[in-house]
C-alpha cells in the first residue's frame, strides 16, 4: 500500500485542512474497494474444491467405512439422531477448542473428530456417508448432539442434493425429516481477529501432519502450496500482487472475510450464534454462557471450570476442586502454533491486510450487535 500519510500531508500544504480530509476521506474508500478486489470478497458461498483424482479411492474408502457404521445402526433398529448444535467454522477460530469444552458438559454428547462431507462427485452417495458420521453419536440419553461440521457441508452441499433422493434417504435412515432438522438446529459460529486467523490458516498448510488422511495429505507440509513460503511472502506474492491466486488461496482470504457468518445471520436469525473467538481465548466462560443462554444448557462453564495449561491456552478441569494436571481437558499442543510458531506478519503486511478486512469485520459487527474483540486492531 503507497504511504499515503505524506501524500496527504503535502496536498495539505496548498489545499487547507478541508481538502485535506475530503481527500483522506477519497483515500481511503478508494483502497478499501481496490482491498475488497484484491480478496475477492464477494457474498457468493463458499464452496471446498473437489479432490484430486489420486485421492478419489481414499475417499471412498473412507465414506464406505461411514456408511458401514450407518447400515449397523439401521440394522440394530433405530434411527439416526441429527445434531441439535452444530459447529459450523470458522476455521482457525478456536472450534476444536470450543467443541472439546462442551463435550464436557453432562448433558452434550458428540464426537471430537470434525464431521466432513467428503467430496466423491456422488451427493447422496456422500451425504449417506455424512449421516454415517452422525449415527456414531446417536446417544439417544444426551439432551443435545453436538458436532463440528465445516461450512463447506452445511452451506454448499445439502442443499445441492436432488429433493426425491433426499426424501428417500431421510425416510430410511433418519428420526426427523431435513426440512424440520433445518427449522430447529443452532448453528455456532466462532469468529476471530481475521488476521490472525489467515496466518493460522497458514500455518496450518505449512505443519507437518504425521497423522493426516490420505484424502489430505496432498495439502500438508511439504506437499503445501506454501512450503517454501513466509507468510509475508504469501501476503506480498499472492495478496497484494495477486500472483497465482489458487483456489485454496482465494478460499483461505474469503473465510476471513465472515461472509458465510453474515449469510447465516440474515437466513437464520434464531438459529444462529456467533461468538468471539478472541474473547474465548481470554474468557472461555463468557463466550459459552451466550450459547447456554441461547439453547438452555445447564450451569456449568463458569470461571472456576477453567484451569490454564503450561503455555497460557485454557483446559476444562472435569473436577473443579483440583489443579492436577490430568484433571485438565486441552487441546492437543498442535494447538497454540501461532503463539509458538516461527511465522511473523510485517508492520506494513498487518496494517495493509487489517484495512482491507476492516470493511467486512464491521459488517459483521453490526450485523449481530457485537464489539468484537480484535476491532481495537483496525
Ligand atoms: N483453549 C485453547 N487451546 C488451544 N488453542 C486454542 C484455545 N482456544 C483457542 N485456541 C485457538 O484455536 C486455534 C485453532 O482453531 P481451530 O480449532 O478452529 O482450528 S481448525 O479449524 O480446527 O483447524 C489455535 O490457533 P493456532 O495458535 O494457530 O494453532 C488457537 O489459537
Amino acid at each position: 500500500m503507497r504511504d499515503y500519510t505524506r501524500f496527504i500531508n503535502n496536498k495539505q500544504k496548498w489545499k487547507g485542512e478541508n481538502m485535506k480530509e475530503k481527500l483522506a476521506h477519497r483515500l481511503v474508500n478508494n483502497f478499501k474497494n481496490k482491498a475488497s478486489k484484491a480478496l475477492k470478497i464477494s457474498s457468493s458461498e463458499i464452496a471446498e474444491s473437489s479432490l484430486p483424482k489420486s485421492s478419489i479411492l481414499a475417499a471412498r474408502e473412507y465414506n464406505d467405512n461411514l456408511i458401514n457404521d450407518l447400515e449397523s445402526l439401521l440394522n440394530s433398529g433405530e434411527k439416526v439422531r441429527l445434531p441439535d448444535v452444530i459447529i459450523v467454522g470458522e476455521k482457525k477460530c478456536g472450534t476444536k477448542a470450543l467443541l472439546a469444552f462442551l463435550l464436557e458438559h453432562p448433558q452434550i454428547s458428540g464426537f471430537h473428530q470434525e464431521v466432513h462431507l467428503v467430496d466423491t462427485g456422488d451427493i447422496i452417495y456422500d451425504l449417506k456417508a455424512l449421516l454415517g458420521h452422525f449415527a456414531r453419536i446417536n446417544h439417544k440419553s444426551s439432551k443435545f448432539l453436538v458436532t463440528k461440521t465445516g461450512t463447506a457441508t452445511i452451506n454448499s452441499y445439502l442443499p445441492s442434493a436432488p429433493a426425491e433422493e433426499l426424501k428417500k434417504l431421510e425416510e430410511k435412515y433418519l428420526s426427523e425429516s431435513f426440512e424440520d432438522w433445518t427449522k430447529r438446529v443452532i448453528f455456532v459460529d466462532l469468529v476471530c481477529d481475521p488476521v490472525k486467523r489467515l496466518l493460522s490458516d497458514f500455518q496450518h498448510y505449512k505443519a507437518d501432519h504425521p497423522n493426516a488422511r490420505k484424502i489430505n495429505e496432498h495439502k500438508f507440509g511439504k506437499k503445501s502450496e506454501f512450503s517454501e513460503m513466509s507468510f509475508d511472502c504469501f501476503v506480498n506474492f499472492h495478496i497484494r500482487n495477486h500472483k497465482n491466486e489458487t483456489e485454496l488461496v482465494k478460499k483461505m482470504l474469503r473465510t476471513s472475510t465472515f461472509n458465510f457468518s453474515k449469510q447465516l445471520i440474515h437466513r437464520r436469525p434464531n438459529q444462529t450464534v456467533i461468538l468471539d473467538g478472541g474473547t474465548l481465548q481470554t474468557e472461555p466462560w463468557l463466550e459459552i454462557k451466550r450459547l447456554k443462554d441461547k439453547i438452555g444448557l445447564n450451569a456449568f462453564f463458569y470461571e472456576k471450570r477453567f484451569g490454564k495449561r503450561e503455555d497460557g491456552f485454557w483446559c476444562v478441569k472435569k473436577n473443579t476442586n483440583s489443579d492436577a494436571e490430568d484433571n485438565l481437558v486441552c487441546m492437543p499442543e498442535s494447538k497454540g502454533r501461532s503463539k509458538h510458531g516461527k511465522e511473523t506478519i510485517s508492520d506494513k503486511n498487518k496494517k495493509y491486510l487489517y484495512k482491507a478486512y476492516s470493511q467486512s469485520s464491521q459488517a459483521l459487527g453490526k450485523a449481530c450487535g457485537r464489539n468484537f474483540s480484535w476491532f481495537e486492531n483496525f
